[in-house]
Order: C-alpha cells, then structure tokens, then sequence
C-alpha cells in the first residue's frame, strides 16, 4: 500500500525535531505534527527558559559577593518583566530556529494536535494522513495531585509566563524542578520555602550529595522544610482568585504565601492521542511501552523521549532518535547505554554527576572505594560567602576504573561534562592520576585524589 509519508513524527520536541529532520535529510518523506510551539519542553517551558532564570538570579547573590573584590553599588533593583519578556524573545527566535532547520531538512510541519486513526493513520484538525511509520515524541506534562486547593498551585508551565513575582513563594517536591526553582526564586530575592515530603531531596542521587546540597541550599536562603505535606490550600480571599493563598500543612500549621509551584513528577503526554485505535499499549503513568528498538506493540508505530518514561533528559531523547535513525537505515540494531549519563541540577549550588552512587555500587555488590572531598572554593575567600563543594568519586578495586564522579557547587555541570568521556571511555583512577590538573579550579580536584581523601564507609 502506498502511503503519503515514510514517516509521520507526533509532537516537535527534543526527539521528534532530531528525528523528522534527519530522516529527511536521508531521503524519507516526512512530516511532524506540532500542537504547541517548536522545540517541545525544553526549549519552551524547560531547559532553556529555565538556564536563563537561572543566569537571572545569580546577579541576586553576585551583588553582594562583589563587595569583597572592591566593587560599591547604590541598592540594586529587579525588574521580573524585563527577564520574562527577553527570555520569550529568545525563545521566539529559538522557535524561529527550529521551523528552519525542519523547513531546510524538507520536513512538512502541520500545525495542530495529532490523533491516531489507525496503526497507519493520524488526524490533525479533521484531515487525515497516512504514513509507513509513525513516531510518537509527544513528550510528558507536570502532574500535580489532586486535594483540596490544589486548583491554586502552579506547575513549572506557568513559572515561564507569571505576571508577576510573589514577595513570598512556597515550591513543593523535591526533584530536580523543585530545586531548580527554589533556587530560581530565592536568588530573585523571593522568599522561598521548599517543602518536602521525605526525609532528604534529590531522592536517587548519592546520599551525600543529597546531604550537601541540601545544606548548602538551606546557606544560600531557601527555607529547606524536609517531612512537609500539604494537607489544603484556600484563597486567603475568596473573591480574589489571584491573591495570597493559606497552606494548611499536615502538622497543623498554616501560613500564608503569594505563589504556590507544585514539581511534583512528569507524567506521559498521552492524553490527545487516541493510542488505541491505533492499538498501542501503554504502561505505568500511560508510558508507552516499547521494545529495544523504539518499537511499540506495533509494528508500525514508534516512540522516544519523555513519553517512554525511561530517562526524561533532553540529550537522552535526541540520543534516541539518531539510534532509532541508526535502526531504520542502516538495520542497526538498538543497543542504547542508559548508563553512565552524565546530568547536572542547575540548582544553586549546582549539581553534576555521572555514573553510579555510592548506595547504587554498595546495591551490585562491587568492591570499591570513594575518594572525597569538600573545602570552600577560591571564590569566596574574598566574597564573603560561606558556600562550600563537594567532590565525590568513586573507583572499582577490581580494575581501578573509575565508576562513579559527583559534585555540588559553581559549574559541576560544565565539570561533569568531560568526566562523562572519560567515566565512558574506562578511565582508571590511573588516568585520572596521570592526567595534569587545570590550575587554579575546583575541576582540579578530581585529578589530585590522594590516600588522604578516601573516604571510611560504614
Ligand atoms: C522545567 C523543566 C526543566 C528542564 N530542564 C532540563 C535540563 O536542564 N536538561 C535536560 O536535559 N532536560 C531538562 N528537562 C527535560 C527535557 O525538557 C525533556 O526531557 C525533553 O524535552 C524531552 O523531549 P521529548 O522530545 O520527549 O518531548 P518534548 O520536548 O516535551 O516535546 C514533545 C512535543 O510534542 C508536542 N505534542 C504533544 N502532544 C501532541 C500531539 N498530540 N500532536 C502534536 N504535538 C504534540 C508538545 O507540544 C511538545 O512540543 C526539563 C524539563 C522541564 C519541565
Ligand atoms: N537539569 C535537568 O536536567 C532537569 C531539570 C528539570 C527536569 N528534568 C527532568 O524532568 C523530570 C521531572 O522533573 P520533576 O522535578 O518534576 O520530577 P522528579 O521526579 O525529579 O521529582 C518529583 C518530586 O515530587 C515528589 N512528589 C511526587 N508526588 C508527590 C506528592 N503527591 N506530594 C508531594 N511530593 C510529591 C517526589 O517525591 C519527587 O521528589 C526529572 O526527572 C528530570 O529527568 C531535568
């Protein structure tokens, strides 16, 4: 049967972009399907939006640190609609950017929400299209649970586009969006508090990563509020749907806060799709199921990216994509290294880590041991503040490669980049050893472990 495409991709996010415009290029015919703008999450409401905010309030704490290196200013002022107007301007262009690359590579963009029609066939706004095989790259959506109030808190969506900040702000979760967020605000000169269910944040990061952050977070003036639960939230007047709010908590105290943003998980954005008409499965939270091969319980139809729910990081789905490529036109099978991916949380401090925890090499039962260090960083001999690092890694006994590198503080996610090559490429703590440190960094100090800094485990 002959179909109008070889390929229909559904949603124009980190993975459907890469894979529509590469397939292109090699001479399918395709088409994606956008309902929102182009660039998907993160280049609208994630990653980029998110970096410049981040840019934003370190000036917050900078101000402050410069006294110190002999800088004198008159009272500083933020303007938050200068910020969120550049920042949309930036990504309009970005946007821009993106229907280029799509338009230059020959891929068709039909504007609108995509649903299935059948295994071959996809409807957007009422007209039909047909195509050998479809990717699903519809990425995921903020979940917030549902109780009483919970109508009046934002989610990471709405974070973008405020109208304005609040003087006092409440984040709830404890993941990498909370963290990101706290930081955001805090550093924008909101008073922040950053409310937690569990015991510590960052659950799955190394224990004492989670430990120093946390810490760390608490001195840069986040109010860190861990075994938190919200029990209600209500206007504090009803007639004012975008005034102040009262949290109820579970331990009986109330308190009153201008913003409430719930980053509470990501959950699959399967909702528009109709998948089964198309009879393609889904899993845990609607997470379409795939095989090695980006296959669903379709022959036809494919999925990547957040939407599978394996690992929801942008360059993870772009990855996918040129494997999936790989697969389609070379008869590459797909054998994806979901480990050893580097990431950073661009909290303030940040966050850079690859490869296993301590807690997850003690869980396969390795023989290894963990250098570690942490001190004050050059910076703040001068500036005054008290933000300290953290340098973790960790080293098999058996081969003496290196298996684990983490970090807490200023640029870990620049850090953690280069060590992603080396961790991936076997390097023994040898090779770290023999490797000449860049002087005067922090980075340095992961080529200058000595005896001194093994760290006694329990
Ligand atoms: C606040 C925030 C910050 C983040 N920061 C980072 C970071 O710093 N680094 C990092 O690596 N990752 C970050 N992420 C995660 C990253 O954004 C995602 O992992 C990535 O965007 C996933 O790409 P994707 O292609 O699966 O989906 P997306 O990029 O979400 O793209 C999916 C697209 O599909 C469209 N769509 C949905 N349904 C339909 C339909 N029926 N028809 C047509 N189109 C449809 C959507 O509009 C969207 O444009 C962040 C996420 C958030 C929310
Ligand atoms: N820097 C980055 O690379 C970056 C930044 C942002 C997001 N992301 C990606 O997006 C994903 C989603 O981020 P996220 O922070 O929303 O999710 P997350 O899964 O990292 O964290 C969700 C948090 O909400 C808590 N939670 C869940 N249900 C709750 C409830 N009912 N009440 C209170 N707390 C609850 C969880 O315990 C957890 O701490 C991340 O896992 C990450 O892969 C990456």
């Amino acid at each position: 049967m002959a179909y109008q495409y070889d390929l229909f991709v559904i949603g124009a996010g980190s993975g459907g972009v890469r894979a529509s415009r590469v397939a292109a290029s090699k001479g399918y015919k395709v088409a994606v399907a956008e309902g929102s703008a182009l660039g998907g999450t993160c280049v609208n409401i994630g990653c980029v939006p998110k970096k410049l905010f981040v840019y934003a309030s370190e000036y917050g704490h900078g101000f402050d640190e410069a006294a110190g290196f002999g800088w004198k200013h008159q009272g500083t002022q933020f303007n938050w609609s200068v910020l969120r107007d550049n920042k949309t301007k930036e990504i309009e262009r970005l946007n821009g950017i993106y229907g280029n690359l799509l338009s230059n590579a020959g891929v068709e963009l039909i504007s609108g929400y995509a649903s299935f029609v059948d295994a071959h066939t996809v409807m957007v706004d009422g007209i039909m299209y047909t195509a050998e095989r479809i990717l699903i790259a519809v990425g995921a959506k903020p979940y917030i649970p549902e109780f009483n109030g919970s109508d009046f808190v934002v989610s990471s969506n709405e974070m973008f586009f405020l109208d304005e900040l609040p003087k006092k702000a409440l984040v709830v979760g404890g993941g990498y969006i909370a963290v990101e967020f706290a930081g955001i605000l805090n550093g924008l000169g909101v008073d922040t508090a950053l409310a937690y269910r569990g015991d510590q944040l960052l659950r799955g990061f190394d224990e004492d990563v989670r430990a120093f952050a946390s810490e760390e977070y608490k001195k840069s003036g986040i109010d860190v509020r861990l075994n938190t639960d919200v029990e209600r939230i209500e206007l504090a007047d009803a007639a004012n749907k975008n005034g102040a709010r009262i949290v109820h908590f579970k331990d009986g105290h109330s308190e009153e806060f201008g913003l409430i943003l719930y980053a509470t998980g990501r959950v699959p954005n399967i909702g528009s799709l109709a998948l089964e008409k198309a009879g393609v499965k889904t899993g845990k939270n609607g997470a379409v199921i795939i095989d090695n091969n980006f296959t669903t319980s379709v022959d036809s139809v494919f999925a990547l990216g957040d939407v599978t729910d394996r690992i929801q990081l942008t360059p993870v789905a772009i990855k996918e994509a040129m494997a999936l490529i790989a697969y389609w036109f070379d008869g590459k099978e797909v054998d994806f290294d979901y480990d050893n991916i580097p990431t950073a949380v661009f909290s303030q401090p940040a966050i850079g880590t690859v490869g296993l925890s301590e807690q997850e090499a003690e869980a396969r039962g390795i023989d290894f041991r963990v250098y570690q260090t942490d001190f004050r960083p050059m910076k703040h001999t001068l500036s005054g503040g008290t933000a300290r690092s953290l340098m973790k890694l960790l080293v098999n006994n058996t081969d003496d490669k290196v298996i684990g590198a983490h970090m807490v503080g200023d640029y870990s996610g620049e850090i953690i980049q280069g060590l992603g090559i080396a961790i991936k490429a076997g390097a023994t703590k040898a090779d770290f050893d023999d490797t000449v440190g860049v002087h005067p960094t922090s980075a340095e100090e992961f080529v200058t472990f000595s005896a001194g800094s093994l760290k006694e485990r329990k």
